[in-house]
């Protein structure tokens, strides 16, 4: 599907421009309804209250026209369900009040009239009592739910919830991933979400497209010099893009075992990574061009070769009594993605991502191939490395071989580096989802996924989840707290990543 297809809402404040710019906010005058449900589980009460929170301490949610709701099956009071996410919210007790007053809980089943029937009065009134006139205010349901439930939420919402929107007013869904569970799933949830709603009303949130170097990534390939001529197969050698945990599935065992890793991390947080690492460069910024390019090299990837992925499974994932004994699911997996256009023929991109492995981290490495002519005998020290480090300590460094400082001439590999801790002193970096729940109430879709984009992404790896789903492939077991199955630094070598020995990046203290 091409941009031309997809509707831009009118009162859209940023979406169509370059930049958000700040006083564009002026413009929404409209009562804010912010409507969180799902709002008793494990991901509204440690990551969207508190993004809710941190917009309304920096003045992007005004009291005076914003009210939250948390909607639930759970029943309990608006006290309870402030006492619950009260501790994610942060030491300064007065603020953290003041916003809690904001919030309102309504108890009701996802699938029945009633409950989002008084969900809707309980936003009237508060419209009301703001003085918003009819067809002015702004409703935005963020979906905080396990998807079985997202097509009937939203026949809910389209049926009780819904506001006039004739005055600039909207109404916009936040939807959380996994969207499906395969290509077939997720065209089956697009398609019964898209008959309710336009898909400029929907927000496919991938929080790691909120993560500061994310954003950052078409910024500094696009409006560098440095990189635009060599970020090709003339130049790069291979690229990785590695997501680490060191902890298991943590009491989440239930939810992982029937997702793994390639649907929990590869399908979508390393692949968004992926799309803006070899994208060509957008017609402008404008959130359809960009998704534009991005669909473009999702179609552009080949079929996954059969001996280029390894799975694993850490030892002891199976003690956790919600996994079952005879679990095949992998807990990691090092996928080669290879991406057949003019840029990147001959490049493989090396998606890995682990659980319960020996550090916690996320970066992207891009390896240039070795200099021809090796004048200095220098090869063996290593290769150049351009390094993203994402989290945690975001920096960017790059691995280059300078003269050893002294009176002989010899090499070592050091490091151009751009510490953000250091470089930026006191500038707090945003939380993901504080920074894509803003884009939500701005109308800008640029970090959001398309429905076109969604299915490319499942196409690429649906073939390989479903002979794992069919028991076809066993996982290697590796030992928890190491680097992964060995066979995955085997594929690494074979793809022609060269490990630099002997050199080890320390971020720089103050
Ligand atoms: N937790 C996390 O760190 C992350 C979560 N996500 C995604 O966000 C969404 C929510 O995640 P999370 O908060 O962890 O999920 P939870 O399992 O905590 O579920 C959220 C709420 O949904 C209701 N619920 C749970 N199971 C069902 C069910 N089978 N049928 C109907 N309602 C149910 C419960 O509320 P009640 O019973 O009160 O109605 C629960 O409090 C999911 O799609 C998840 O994949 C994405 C990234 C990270
Ligand atoms: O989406 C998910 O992401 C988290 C990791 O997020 P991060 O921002 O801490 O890197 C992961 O733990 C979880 O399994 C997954 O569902």
């Amino acid at each position: 599907m091409g941009s031309g297809q997809w509707m831009v809402e009118r009162r859209s404040s940023f979406g169509n421009d370059s930049f958000p710019k700040e006083h564009e906010t002026a413009s929404e005058s409209g009562c804010l309804s912010i409507i969180v449900l799902g709002a008793s589980g494990d991901l509204a009460k440690k990551k969207t209250f508190p993004a809710l929170y941190h917009l309304y301490r920096q003045g992007f949610l005004d009291s005076n026209e914003v009210h939250i709701f948390g909607y639930a099956r759970t029943k309990i009071s608006d006290d309870d369900l402030r006492d619950r996410i009260r501790g994610y919210l942060g030491k300064d007790a007065e603020h953290v009040s003041k916003f809690l007053q904001l919030i309102k809980y309504v108890s009701g089943s996802y699938d029945s009239e009633d409950g989002f029937q008084l969900l809707d009065k309980e936003i009237s009134q508060h419209e009301e009592s703001k003085n918003s006139s009819e067809g002015s205010s702004r409703r935005l349901f963020y979906l905080a739910l396990p998807p079985s439930v997202y097509p009937p939420v939203c026949r809910m919402i389209k049926k009780c919830c819904m506001n006039n929107s004739d005055l600039g007013g909207w109404t916009r869904i936040v939807i959380e991933k996994p969207f499906g569970k395969d290509l077939e799933s997720a065209e089956n949830l697009s398609a019964q979400i898209g008959e309710l709603f336009e898909e400029a009303q929907l927000y496919r949130i991938d929080h790691y497209l909120g993560k500061e170097l994310v954003q950052n990534l078409l910024v500094l390939r696009f409006a560098n010099r440095f990189f635009l001529p060599l970020w090709n197969r003339d130049n790069i050698a291979n690229v990785q893009i590695v997501f680490r945990e060191d902890f298991g599935t943590e009491g989440r065992g239930g939810y992982f075992d029937e997702y793994g890793i390639i649907r929990d991390i590869i399908q979508n947080h390393l692949l968004q990574v992926l799309c803006l690492v070899a994208m060509e460069k957008p017609v402008s910024l404008k959130p359809e061009h960009i998704r534009d390019e991005k669909v473009k090299v999702l179609q552009s990837v080949l079929p996954i070769q059969d001996n280029e992925f390894v799975l694993g499974q850490y030892e002891g994932y199976r003690d956790d009594p919600t996994v079952p004994d005879q679990s095949n699911t992998p807990t990691f997996a090092t996928v080669v993605l290879r991406i057949h256009n003019e840029r990147w023929e001959g490049v493989p991109f090396i998606l890995k991502a682990g659980k319960a492995l020996n550090s916690r981290k996320a970066e992207i490495r891009v390896q240039f191939k070795d200099v021809p002519g090796d004048i200095f005998k220098c090869q063996k020290q290593g290769r150049n490395e351009f390094v993203i480090r994402l989290q945690p300590l975001e920096a960017m460094y790059m691995k280059l071989t300078v003269k050893q400082p002294g009176l002989e001439m010899s090499t070592v590999q050091s490091e151009l580096d751009l510490s953000y801790m250091q470089r930026y002193q006191g500038v707090p970096i945003p939380e993901a989802y504080e920074r894509l729940i803003l884009d939500t109430i701005r109308g800008d879709q640029q970090h959001f996924v398309r429905r076109d984009e969604l299915k490319a992404a499942w196409e690429i790896f649906t073939p390989l989840l479903h002979r794992i789903d069919n028991g076809e492939m066993k996982p290697k077991e590796y030992q928890p707290g190491s680097r992964g199955p060995v066979e995955a630094d085997e594929l690494l070598a074979k793809v022609g990543y060269v490990q630099t020995h002997g050199y080890i990046w320390i971020p720089p203290t103050l």
